[in-house]
């Protein structure tokens, strides 16, 4: 995570808090969503990074990294600025 630098936090899901983040290298703006390192951290988490990545479509935001914190397993994406979705529909 050192590369990053966190700006804000950008909503809670059912896996973990996802927190805007700029690249201090590229200043490129990316949505890092952590989630707490345990018993979450199985085969299920790896089969949605791997499907994931599979992913190629300009309505999908792409998968970029992983990133391994001492407490956190953080997964670093596009970051979709449009706003809500629910505010949308
Ligand atoms: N790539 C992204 N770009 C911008 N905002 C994002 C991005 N990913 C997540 N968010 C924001 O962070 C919030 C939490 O995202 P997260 O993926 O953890 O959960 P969720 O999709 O809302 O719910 P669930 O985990 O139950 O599927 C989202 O509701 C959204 O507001």
């Amino acid at each position: 995570m050192e590369k990053y630098e966190i700006i804000k936090d950008l909503g809670a899901g059912s896996f973990g808090v996802t927190k805007l983040c700029k690249h201090k290298q590229t200043k490129e703006l990316v949505a890092v969503k952590f989630i707490q390192r345990g018993p979450t951290i199985d085969a299920n988490v790896e089969r949605e990074i791997l499907n994931h990545r599979s992913l190629r479509h300009p309505n999908v935001v792409r998968f970029k990294e992983v990133l391994l914190t001492t407490t956190h397993l953080a997964l670093a994406m596009e970051y979709a600025s449009g706003g809500e979705l629910f505010q949308r529909v």
